[in-house]
């Protein structure tokens, strides 16, 4: 196995493929290659380590200083930051972001968050396509963006071509961009002739987790590789976590569609057998051909399922279990403990629990800003990331969008159109259509647009609040856009000095909607959604809340849509499961409970199996997540969450 390893580690050729079980030190082999190239001669930065999450990249980097420093390297931390190590939108829109680039592809790449999309859906509804077709052609969109298919031979004529023509549109004189555009602008435009210099950037590219790529993804990486590119994955471990639309396919068939590929294949998983042995067993009950491991090097320990009567049972319960775990050994670092959550609600029931059992907590893959434009008692979040978007960037037309739209229901769609097509008429920019409305509207004029001077009233309140804020920092910054006290603020403000201006506070928190890391600290207890469990490694996982429905979700079981629909909803929850709790090494717990109140299981989309009354109460009667069965001997052994706590002393 370690022979493997060197193998790869020493590999020159041109194009190699890694593949491997879960465990099976993939990551390790990209990471021993990198070290290698660089002890070699070669400088660090023209090495490009490609990973699925900014979490991912984070702990890459780690890894990759110990590795030169075992490989002899002089000043190992320095190589390790020299390297370039990110995501593959990063690195696309790192492309995309040169002059060059820019001017070839006429684009900006200012990329909407979730939020944002919102305004952009509303304006996008102008065209009058019915809602669920506008959704759909959009979806087909992002398809071919992600598949890099050229758009001439893909958009059809008529709806297709305006609803696409509207898009840029859109995008276009606000300078904004969709997130499954850039890989495709940026695949684009490396394959021009424009893009030529943008071509083969590093001399070698070491892609991890490549079934996790979208083809585009896939595609931009391969191209701007000089002299090597080594990929690494298992489509088994495939996550929605780099792009919406992973193509595992394009892993399985790296080797057979391309010449001259040198495929090594891993075969010894690490860590607790019993825990590789219950992953490569999920997983090949979802697909026989899945890839498991020969043999397995750790220790061996029991893994479990621990069964609650109800959610408050499992939220009480496993946090007294942690707490009596950590007292027993409190020299361990609580980085190593992760709980893994199916759902932002468990996640926020589990952290705010641990807090209050004393542990501080870090928490990942639920910090995306979430309300509804619309209505501003449910937008305050939005409105506070948009004043400081508005603060670090006056011109950032799209954050002017975003703040003429908040509280309208309709986000003023209506009024937006007529603004661009004034824009058109009059061959002006937008500021130029907001400053003659505003102009307007002060001398008591008429509208130069209809909902001009609706438009312009929330305008002159944009520059009003520029005007009354731009120079505050800070704490008392953050008060004035009104993000203080609010939840998802609360990590930011924990983390600053005080003296931050706009632009640093923005730009903070617009990494953490795009690229979101843990806190470096030792100290904490990892909550992590399944997605960002991508390039983890813990000691202890414990993966709460394994209900069916949660997981996999509710949509695998669903009696109105199609075999094929439930059957692809249950694989992508197979992988991502498989993936996540993988990533324990020594002790993996499952916990689920068997019954809920019926208005939360609805809710929050558990599957019901039956429903029964209980004091009067509607309670839905719940199953433990189906993968723990389908492991069959590898499956976990159970215990009752009382028996649990009474061995660990607790009653
Ligand atoms: N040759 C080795 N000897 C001992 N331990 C190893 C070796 N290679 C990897 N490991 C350990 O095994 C674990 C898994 O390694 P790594 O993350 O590189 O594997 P992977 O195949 O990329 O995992 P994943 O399936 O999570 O993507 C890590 O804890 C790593 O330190």
């Amino acid at each position: 196995m370690t022979e493997l390893v060197n193998e790869i580690a020493a590999f020159d050729g041109r194009i190699a493929k890694v593949a491997g079980p879960v465990r099976s030190g993939k990551t390790e082999a990209l990471i021993r290659r990198a070290a290698a190239c660089v002890a070699e001669g070669c400088a660090p930065e023209d090495i490009l380590i490609e990973t699925s999450t900014a979490e991912a990249a984070r702990l890459a980097r780690r890894r990759l200083a110990a590795a030169l420093e075992a490989a002899g390297v002089a000043d190992a931390k320095a190589a390790s930051e020299a390297v370039v190590i990110a995501t593959a939108q990063q690195i696309c829109l790192a492309v995309l972001e040169t002059p060059e680039a820019r001017e070839a592809t006429g684009r900006a790449p200012r990329v909407l968050t979730p939020f944002e999309y919102n305004f952009f859906l509303e304006d996008m509804k102008t065209l009058g396509t019915p809602i669920r077709r506008l959704r759909s052609v959009l979806n087909h969109f992002k398809v071919q963006w992600c598949a890099l298919a050229p758009e001439d031979e893909w958009v059809t004529p008529g709806e297709e071509r305006e609803t696409l023509d509207h898009a840029r549109r859109l995008l276009t004189t606000t300078g904004a961009m969709l997130a499954d555009e850039a890989a495709y602008l940026c695949g684009t435009y490396l394959q021009s002739d424009a893009g030529a210099c943008a071509r083969q950037q590093f001399a070698h590219v070491l892609a991890d987790d490549f079934q996790n790529l979208s083809l585009a993804q896939q595609t931009c990486l391969c191209l701007l590789a000089r002299d090597q590119v080594i990929v690494a994955g298992n489509s088994e471990e495939t996550v929605a976590c780099a792009t919406d639309f992973p193509a595992p396919e394009g892993f399985d068939t790296f080797d057979t569609l391309r010449r001259g590929v040198t495929t090594f294949t891993l075969e010894t998983a690490f860590g607790n057998p019993n825990i590789t042995d219950f992953c490569d067993s999920v997983a090949a009950a979802g697909n026989e051909n899945a890839l498991t491991a020969m043999t397995r090097e750790g220790v061996i320990r029991d893994i479990a399922t621990v069964k609650w009567n109800t959610p408050d049972d499992e939220f009480n319960g496993v946090t007294r279990y942690l707490f009596a775990v950590n007292a027993e050994n409190p020299e361990a670092p609580q980085s190593g403990i992760c709980l893994v959550a199916p759902t932002k609600q468990w996640a926020h029931a589990f952290s705010q629990m641990l807090v209050k059992r004393g542990f501080a907590v870090s928490s990942l893959g639920f910090e995306r800003l979430t309300g509804d434009p619309r209505d501003m008692s449910r937008a305050r979040a939005l409105v506070a990331y948009t004043s400081l978007n508005l603060l670090a960037d006056p011109e950032d037309l799209f954050a002017w969008r975003a703040w003429l739209g908040f509280g309208n229901y309709l986000t003023y769609s209506d009024g937006w159109n007529f603004l661009l097509n004034w824009c058109d008429e009059h061959k002006k920019g937008i500021f130029d259509a907001l400053e003659a409305a505003s102009a307007a509207r002060d001398a008591g004029d008429a509208e130069p647009f209809p909902r001009g001077e609706r438009l312009a009233e929330r305008y002159d309140a944009g520059r009003e609040l520029i005007a009354a804020h731009s120079a505050r920092r800070g704490h008392a910054l953050l008060a004035a856009v009104g993000a203080e006290g609010l939840r998802d603020f609360a990590a930011l403000s924990a983390r600053i000095v005080g003296d931050e201006d706009a632009a640093t506070l923005y730009a903070l928190m617009r990494e953490t909607q795009f690229n979101p890391v843990h806190e470096d600290d030792p100290r904490t207890v990892r909550v992590s959604s399944y997605e960002q469990m991508c390039g983890c490694s813990y000691r202890a996982v414990y993966a709460v809340g394994c209900v069916d429905g949660y997981v996999p979700a509710r949509d695998a079981f669903e009696v109105v849509s199609t075999d094929a629909d439930r059957a692809r909803v249950l694989e992508d929850s197979r992988r991502a499961f498989v993936a996540g709790v993988s990533k324990a090494s020594d002790t993996l717990m499952f916990s689920t409970f068997s019954k809920a109140p019926l208005e939360l299981a609805e809710r929050t989309k558990m599957q019901v199996s039956r429903v029964r009354m209980e004091a009067g109460e509607r309670i839905a009667t719940l199953r433990p997540t189906c993968f723990l069965e389908q492991a069959g001997a590898a499956a976990p052994i159970t215990l009752g969450g009382q028996a649990l706590l009474a061995d660990m002393g607790i009653d």
